[in-house]
């Protein structure tokens, strides 16, 4: 039966200027760039807690929990929107979960007088937070309003925008230049050079699965081909994490694509699956993720050890819940959770959709304007 791992591969603390270093361009590489994906590889123990483990019932288990995160599915779940049908709305797990998790809105003033005199920094999940849910992940476009606010909040705080997309897909939705870019779920960041956060006064871009890469690209190949039969079914290469789509795949056959991801990571020990919103990623099992890449962020732009700074992280997905994690380790910031159901969460406040992330992002500024203290 086969293992996967979680460790952290060697080379993964930041230490070496990338041999890639040029004149014109200097660019801080991190980890340095070794062999292929095959040594990487190799170079991963052995041990982890993967569904795979679960003989048999791997593809069971994994369509259980595909069907428990779907809508459809949710028995005890309250509504937060008026929209959702009466029979899934419980008001006392809703008026409780509210409590656990306000909304950011109405606790918008204690929010920012608790932030006077720090340094807020505002870390944004693209898909479901700036951006509405769509069936095609092609077609999940930034509105013009919403740009607007994310560039307004960027002239008043260092501002990430922290995906599980690519790197350069997600730039390519957002397209603001004056932006910090985590993608592949933290796994490719970049900070540009001479940004005012940036002291370094030189591009960062950090890469710790840098190694996968060829794994990566063979493991989407192959299963675009293998799910190519499968109506509905869309695999997206997101560089170091290849997502596979089933919100447009009938339930009937969800069993089958499990199978077929199931069967490449059997082939490949040194991958994990998780999952998002009707969505499974398989990922290299390095421990890192977005909570990393937040501490990562933070740490480049100065703000490592410093008592006075205020991660903001606003996401919807169970991704994001690694940077509510380190939130709350730190015990410093505001992880604010996207959802229109309650939801198992980390973070401590909630906004129903993109549209309010926005009315929270305008405010923010607003706020900033009159109190000028950021
Ligand atoms: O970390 P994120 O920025 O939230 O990215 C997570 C995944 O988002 C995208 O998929 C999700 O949004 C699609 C468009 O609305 C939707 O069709 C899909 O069902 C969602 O899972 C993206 O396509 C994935 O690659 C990201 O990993």
């Amino acid at each position: 039966m086969a293992n996967v791992n979680v460790v952290v591969p060697e080379g993964l603390l930041p230490v070496t200027v990338s041999p890639a270093t040029t004149a014109s361009s200097p660019m801080i590489l991190y980890p340095p760039p070794r062999g292929g994906g095959a040594p990487a590889a190799a170079s991963i123990k052995k041990k982890c807690n993967s569904p795979i483990e679960h003989a048999g019932g791997w593809t069971h288990v994994l369509v259980e929990s595909m069907k428990a995160s779907s809508p459809t599915h949710l028995k005890a779940v309250a509504a937060l929107s008026t929209a959702v049908p009466a029979v899934e709305y419980e008001i006392d797990d809703n008026s409780a979960w509210m409590i656990q998790h306000p909304s950011a809105l109405s606790k918008f003033e204690q929010l920012m007088i608790a932030t006077r005199g720090k340094q807020i920094v505002m870390f944004l999940d693209y898909d479901g937070t700036l951006s509405p849910i769509v069936d095609d992940p092609d077609s999940a476009f930034i509105s013009e309003t919403m740009r607007a606010a994310v560039k307004e909040v960027a002239k008043c705080f260092p501002t990430a925008v922290v995906s599980g997309r690519c790197r350069s897909k997600v730039y390519d939705f957002v397209k603001l230049t004056e932006l910090y870019y985590a993608g592949s779920h933290g796994m490719d960041i970049k900070v540009p050079e001479g940004t005012k956060y940036n002291k370094k006064k030189k591009a960062v871009l950090f890469q710790p699965a840098s190694e996968f890469l060829p794994i990566m690209n063979e493991v989407h190949k192959t299963l675009s081909e293998k799910t190519r039969t499968i109506p509905g079914a869309k695999v997206e290469n997101n560089t170091f994490c290849v997502s596979v789509h089933f919100r447009c795949v009938d339930e009937k056959r969800w069993g089958l694509l499990v199978e077929q991801v199931r069967a490449v990571l059997k082939e490949h020990p040194e991958l994990r699956v998780t999952q998002g919103r009707k969505v499974l990623e398989i990922r290299p099992s390095i421990k890192w993720d977005k909570g990393k890449a937040l501490e990562f962020l933070l740490e480049t732009l100065g703000f490592a050890d410093c008592q006075s700074v205020v991660p903001v992280y606003i996401g919807d997905d169970r991704t994001d819940e690694d940077a509510f994690q380190v939130l709350r380790d730190r015990g410093q910031g505001i992880g604010i959770l996207v959802s229109e159901f309650p939801k198992e969460t980390k973070a401590s406040y909630s906004l129903r959709n993109p549209a309010e992330v926005m009315d929270f992002l305008v405010r923010l500024v607003e706020w900033n304007r009159l109190s000028g203290t950021n």
